[in-house]
């Protein structure tokens, strides 16, 4: 880990895709993609908030338009950073590689990096067509606080292993925050807290 190599062409723009339900987003993502994007010298981040996590199912979700929003909130200061309507605009379940397939029209002959924590790397040989991601895109696996970093099982020279500096923030935590009445100052960005109390998100929960 650190200073990282990863496979490129030779002038082809590095772009990295940072997918998730963002419900909310919190500094853990940020830190991630930023990190991510300092050690793979990444022209630019692009966050893709899901449409309908097919393995969220069984969990209650915000509305797409508000998880987009508060993604556009959280990046809008940093010139590296954009959002993809993709996932959103797409309908029906989410899937990665109809993600990256959409990005590949969108961004050409660019090189594709695919930021997931610790947590979603281990999951990701339950993906639709998981062995067709790794022809789509380089994967870097970031580290979690409490979940292991693995690339056991995946594809030799299609994973990379970052180390991020350590946030223990999640948005199940940020959600039972808001909930109980707790603050989440600091633990997402300050746009993204006004948002929440605009919307009154997470309060019924
Ligand atoms: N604190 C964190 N540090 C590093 N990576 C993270 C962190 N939080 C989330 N990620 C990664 O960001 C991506 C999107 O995560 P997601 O939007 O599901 O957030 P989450 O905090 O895991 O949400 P939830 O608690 O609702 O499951 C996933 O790849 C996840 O592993
Ligand atoms: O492609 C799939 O089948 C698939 C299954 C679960 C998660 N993902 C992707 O993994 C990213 C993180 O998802 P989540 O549910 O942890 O927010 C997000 O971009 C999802 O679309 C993708």
């Amino acid at each position: 880990m650190g200073e990282q190599q990863a496979p490129t062409g030779p002038g082809k723009r590095r772009i990295g895709v940072m997918g998730g339900t963002f419900d909310p987003i919190h500094h853990g993502h940020l830190v991630a993609a930023s990190e991510v994007a300092a050690q793979f010298h990444l022209d630019e981040v692009v966050f893709v908030p899901t449409g309908q996590p097919w393995q969220k199912s069984h969990k209650q979700v915000s509305p797409a338009e508000d998880r987009y929003l508060m993604t556009v909130i959280a990046t809008a200061s940093n010139p590296q950073f954009s959002v993809s309507r993709s996932d959103i605009d797409r309908g029906g379940p989410t899937y990665t590689i109809d993600t990256l397939r959409d990005l590949r029209e969108v961004h050409g002959e660019a090189d594709l990096f695919f930021i997931t924590g610790a947590d979603a790397l281990a999951q990701i040989l339950t993906w639709r067509d998981a062995e067709e991601l790794f022809s789509l895109s380089h994967f870097i696996g970031v580290t979690r606080p409490g979940h292991v970093l693995t690339d056991d099982g995946l594809p030799e020279g299609g994973v990379s292993l970052v180390e991020v500096p350590a946030l223990a923030i999640s948005s199940t935590d940020c959600r039972e925050r808001v909930a109980q009445g707790e603050p989440v100052w600091y633990l997402v960005p300050d746009g993204v807290v006004r948002y929440i109390d605009k919307r009154q998100l997470y309060r019924g929960e």
